[in-house]
């Protein structure tokens, strides 16, 4: 039996997946209990939706088995595994990438024994304009996305270092990149420019978006569950380390609070949000900063962590009674409100707001918070659904919902459909998987 492993490299952490791919393609009802203990009850995946809007019929789900992260690699490295249902956490001797590759592929022993890694899937959060799918990762396409590191260096450099561990530890596996930016390929032109020369436009200057994989994802959730608000007009708030909101139409995206880079929009754990571009440029001309030291103030040093001086982490300014937290957090809600009103006009009205990642799916106040001012949305808090975390908490006439997001499934589909693609011999018609 063949198995997918997908990774998303961070600067700090590495995420991963271990799934059982389905037997084989096309429609069906999906995988049937495999050998070994017994495993959680498989939600049918949901149809396709992928970028272009329309429905499929779903196809047998990868089979997830192992799911986990490695966090604070370098400093107090610490391994959280999800298996069969129950959640482990230890200390891990960790500084480097490839040493928690290798902690990470000892913990999947066992599984590997039961099943060769044929094909790794990798999250790449810049696709540029031209990856509008997942791709497999040919030294050329690796190359052509070494070049967008400038525009992601939270991630691109450590998404890539990831592809070259994956090569390098399964010679024989295919190699997939999944891209946040591909989900909005499907953007309209004014959501996609900016008001410069259009030859910059040409350039690749422009609006790419990102967690689409995320958007995917839920989108995904909504027309298997909800066909009616899958044609409607959906808000997605992807609330996590990075945040980001998305306005989606019949499935596809139309706007995102993103842009160029993973810089605009939402203030974020350590990055600024949406910034007057005269402001940077003031910085430069009269603070005398270099490029890099503006780079490491914008990435690094602002959002949460910048304005409250205390941490980038949510979960830390709830808990703090410090003033510079609480005014960090009025900011953060304050601007979530705005770009919802904002990709609210752009869909001409909302049939429902999704929460997701990991402020939108855990913190009850932040949502709270947030939707207290979109009452004339339609958009109202049911008090203890919220607090739950439950999937429905609204208590208004417009769709209110949290919705847990799932990127490394997005991943590992796209891995699955490569697989049964050079299963069946199918031949490539361009470059994407
Ligand atoms: N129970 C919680 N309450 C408030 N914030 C939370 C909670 N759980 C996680 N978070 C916040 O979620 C953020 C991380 O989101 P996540 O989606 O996991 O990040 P990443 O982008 O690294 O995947 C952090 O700011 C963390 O504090
Ligand atoms: C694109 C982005 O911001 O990703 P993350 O939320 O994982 O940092
Ligand atoms: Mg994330």
């Amino acid at each position: 039996m063949s198995a997918i492993l997908t990774l998303n490299t961070g600067s700090s952490s590495l995420k991963f997946g271990l799934y059982r791919a389905a037997p084989g393609p096309g429609p069906g009802p999906g995988p049937g209990p495999g050998p070994g203990p017994a495993r959680p009850q498989l939600a049918q995946p949901e149809p396709e939706t992928s970028g272009n809007g329309a429905l499929e019929p779903p196809a047998p789900d990868p089979e997830s088995l192992v799911h986990g992260q490695v966090d604070g690699i370098g400093k107090t490295a610490r391994l959280i595994l999800r298996e069969y249902g129950r959640e482990t956490n230890r200390p891990l001797a960790a500084a480097t990438q490839p040493e928690a590759l290798a902690a990470v592929l000892q913990v999947l022993e066992p599984h590997r024994q039961e099943i060769a890694i044929s094909g790794v899937g990798h999250r790449i959060v810049h696709g540029g304009p031209d990856f509008a799918e997942a791709a497999v990762l040919t030294p050329e396409v690796i190359e052509a996305l070494a070049a967008l590191n400038p525009l992601a260096p939270l991630h691109q450099p450590y998404n890539l270092a990831g592809v070259v561990m994956g090569r390098a530890t399964f010679p024989d596996a295919v190699q997939v990149g999944c891209f946040d930016t591909a989900f909005h390929r499907s953007h309209p032109w004014v959501n996609d420019t900016f008001a410069l020369p259009r030859s910059y436009y040409d350039k690749g200057i422009r609006r790419y978006g990102f967690h689409g994989l995320s958007y995917d994802y839920i989108t995904g959730v909504i027309a298997r569950d909800y066909p009616d608000l899958h044609r409607g007009r959906v808000v997605i708030a992807h609330l996590g380390n990075g945040a980001s909101i998305c306005a989606v139409k019949g499935g596809r995206s139309i706007g995102s609070t993103m842009g160029f880079s993973a810089l605009d929009g939402l203030p974020m754990g350590t990055r600024c949000g949406q910034i007057d571009p005269g402001a940077v440029l003031h910085l430069i001309a009269r603070e005398g900063m270099s490029p890099d030291e503006v780079t490491e103030l914008l990435y690094r040093r602002s959002g949460l962590l910048g304005l409250s001086g205390i941490s980038g982490d949510m979960r830390s300014l709830l808990a703090s009674d410090r003033p510079e937290a609480a005014e960090a957090i009025d900011y953060y809600v304050f601007r979530a409100r705005r770009e919802i009103g904002a990709m609210t006009a752009i869909l001409g009205g909302i049939d429902a707001l999704v929460f997701c990642g990991g402020i939108g799916e855990n913190a009850a106040v932040i949502r709270q918070r947030i939707v207290e001012g979109l009452d004339y949305l339609g958009l109202m808090v049911e008090r203890d659904a919220n607090d739950r975390n439950a999937r429905d908490i609204g208590a208004g006439p417009a769709r209110l919902m949290v919705i847990p997001t799932d990127e490394e499934r997005i991943i590992a589909r796209a891995v699955q459909k490569e697989l049964a693609r050079r299963a069946t011999g199918k031949k490539r018609t361009h470059a994407a998987a």
